[in-house]
């Protein structure tokens, strides 16, 4: 007797580009790196990129209010992000800078470095070759992802959350800091974002938004990668 066994061809999911924008603290890291963990994808966390070269320029001297110093320094740190989902990291002339980028010094001067065209012209350069090296695709979050530095990507997705959410969740995690004073900065750094003249913070015409104010981390999860199956469905 002979028993012919048929297995089906499995083929891997197409490789998808995601691009997951908004305001601070909507959930854009948390999000994209649990999504990409989960389907295989790269992640790349662009914040990370605008908050190294600050670091560098604050570390080297560089005004920071001054615009056209920024602009003729933006050329010089060499800098490298690391696109697994489970362990991002991020480097400045070849030195770890995960953990300096998250002081609060860097986080009050960021928008205005990032608002630098030149500053952006640059990272915008490299966030493009990192996510045409992707070969299984890539999550990629920021602020103009969908509008300006990806326009063509597979799914777009503008996470938003009231003020309030949003000062409560980072409050928590600096443990115990004064949630008035965290809403206060998180708004003035969108206002700073949103109203730069380059590619400032916005919500890309064809992006899908998703409000996360009375979402569970874990709902906001499911929610991006249903989106993602249903493109990767669709390839
Ligand atoms: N839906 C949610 N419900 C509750 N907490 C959440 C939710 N999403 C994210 N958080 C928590 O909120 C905090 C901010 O999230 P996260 O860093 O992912 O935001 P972000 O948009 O990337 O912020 P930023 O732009 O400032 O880097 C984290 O502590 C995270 O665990
Ligand atoms: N695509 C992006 C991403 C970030 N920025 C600037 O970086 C700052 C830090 O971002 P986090 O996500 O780490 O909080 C942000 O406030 C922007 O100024 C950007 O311009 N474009």
């Amino acid at each position: 007797m002979s028993v012919t066994v048929e297995t089906a061809a499995r083929t891997a999911p197409a490789a998808v580009i995601v691009a997951i924008d908004g305001p601070s603290g909507t959930g854009k890291s948390s999000t994209s790196k649990a999504v990409a963990a989960k389907l295989g994808l790269s992640y790349l966390d662009t914040g990370a990129q605008y908050r190294a070269i600050t670091w560098w320029m604050l570390n080297n001297g560089i005004d920071v209010a001054d615009a056209a110093a920024v602009a003729n320094a933006s050329g010089k740190p060499s800098i490298e992000s690391g696109t697994d989902p489970s362990a991002p990291t991020i480097t400045v002339d070849g030195q770890d800078a995960s953990g300096p980028i998250r002081t609060q010094e860097v986080t009050s001067r960021v928008s205005a470095v990032s608002a630098v065209p030149e500053v952006r012209a640059r990272i915008t350069e490299l966030q493009r070759t990192i996510a045409a090296g992707a070969e299984n695709g890539i999550v990629v979050e920021g602020r103009d992802i969908g509008t300006t530095v990806l326009p063509g990507a597979d799914l777009k997705v503008f996470l938003t959350a009231s003020a309030g959410a949003r000062a409560a969740r980072r409050s928590g995690e600096l443990k115990g800091a004064d949630v008035a004073a965290t809403r206060e900065a998180l708004i003035k750094r969108d206002a700073a974002d949103s109203s730069r003249k380059t590619s400032p913070l916005a919500k890309a015409d064809d992006a899908v938004e998703v409000d996360t104010t009375e979402l569970t981390l874990h709902q906001v999860i499911e929610c991006v990668v249903t989106l993602i199956e249903g493109k990767q469905a669709a390839k």
